[in-house]
């Protein structure tokens, strides 16, 4: 199921032409305050009638100004999140979940079971909202919207008003709808982190228009498009799985560039994992590195450099994923890279996004 976007649409002082494309997974919608990603999902839920435009989920027609159709917003059949979970105050989290679900399929019993149990909150059914902590209601807020049989779902930062342990407690169920519920998220978020950790496919906003789209590992690590998640945050997504937990404290990865070893992550052996290797923490060595500290050492070869104010963004090919390495010009330089070069990538260190499915829900 795809979410096909394109709309034009002129405020005075504004302009949005946006088109893109949301396949099942997660889109994030990334870009400044201001930049038209609100309004976008506001014409995508039906909430603007854009000048001229169309959206669809995959057969059906949301918005066609050619057809002169604009189907209202309580007939799209989309799910919302947003910041504030908005349930009923005076319902039970058992009611709140079903609320929906009154008018759509009565007596679903089996989904609620499933997705009581997919976003862990069996524990609170009986209770009401004021009764939650923050992160407790945005479960059930995913909930309800899921128990709605959206064909589409709608998040608008759902976790900016978050702490980060609440943040964190609500990321591994983000991920599981992501993975499992085969339909399309669209998701507007200005952290990198939480596009680095979620996104499948990122869609960059930049005064109206979509400036670049694509697969989240290509876009934090193409020099054209990283920088515009900021500097510290650029680097590479690695694919990983956990090969063994070793006796000396430190689990073995296995990525298709080689093995890497991390201080022990607490997940299951076989379970899958997103790495991230930030730019700023990968060193670059053109003979194998002998007598370092440094446990992860890939051999690499250059794709290309970039020039980036001062300092040089360095693309590298181990296996079939890319890692992007941030070094002086002058570093550049003294080891004459150029793309083609067998290199080594000394990772000094790389962190995990845990949780993709399985065990970090506990
Ligand atoms: N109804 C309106 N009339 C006039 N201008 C509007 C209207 N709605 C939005 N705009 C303008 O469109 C631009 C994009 O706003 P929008 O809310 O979509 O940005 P955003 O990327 O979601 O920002 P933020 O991250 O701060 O939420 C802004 O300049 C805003 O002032």
């Amino acid at each position: 199921m795809m979410l096909k976007v394109a709309l034009r649409h002129a405020f005075p002082g504004f302009t949005l032409d946006a088109a893109f494309e949301a396949p099942a997974g997660l889109t994030a919608l990334f870009g400044q305050s201001g930049s038209g990603k609100t309004t976008i999902v506001n014409a995508v839920a039906g909430l603007l009638r854009p000048s001229s435009g169309r959206v669809t989920v995959g057969d059906t027609v949301l918005t066609d100004s050619d057809r002169g159709i604009f189907l209202p917003p309580h007939r799209r059949g989309i799910g919302y999140v947003f910041q504030e979970a908005r349930l009923f105050p005076h319902l039970t989290v058992r009611q709140n979940l079903l609320f929906g679900h009154w008018f759509t399929a009565p007596g679903r019993t089996s989904d609620l079971s499933r997705v009581v149990e997919m976003l862990g909150i069996g524990h609170l059914l009986a209770r009401r909202p004021a009764a939650l902590s923050g992160g407790e209601r945005q479960r059930v807020a995913l909930g309800r919207a899921i128990l709605s049989h959206p064909r589409l779902l709608l998040m608008d930062e759902p976790l900016a008003a978050l702490d980060q342990p609440r943040k964190e407690e609500i990321l591994p169920y983000l991920e599981r709808l992501r993975d499992h519920a085969g339909l399309p998220i669209l998701y507007v978020s200005h952290s990198t982190a939480e596009v680095a950790r979620l996104a499948t496919t990122v869609v960059l906003v930049d005064g109206g228009r979509v400036t670049a789209a694509g697969p989240v590992a290509d876009m934090l690590s193409d020099p054209a498009t990283a920088p515009l998640f900021g500097s510290s945050d650029i680097g590479a997504i690695l694919a990983a799985r956990v090969d063994a937990q070793e006796a000396d404290g430190l689990t073995r990865l296995a990525t298709s560039s080689g093995p890497l070893f991390l201080p022990r992550v607490a997940a299951p052996v076989g379970a899958p994992l997103r790495l991230r290797i930030l730019a700023q923490d990968v060193m670059i060595a053109t003979a194998a590195p002998q007598g370092i500290s440094a446990l992860n050492v890939i051999p690499a070869r250059v794709r290309d450099l970039t020039d980036s104010g001062g300092s040089v963004l360095v693309r590298l090919e181990a296996g079939d994923q890319v890692i992007l390495a941030r070094i002086t010009a002058r570093s550049a330089r003294a080891l004459h890279l150029a793309p083609g070069l067998a290199v080594h990538a000394v990772l000094k260190a790389v962190s995990v996004a845990p949780g993709t499915i399985g065990f970090s829900a506990g």
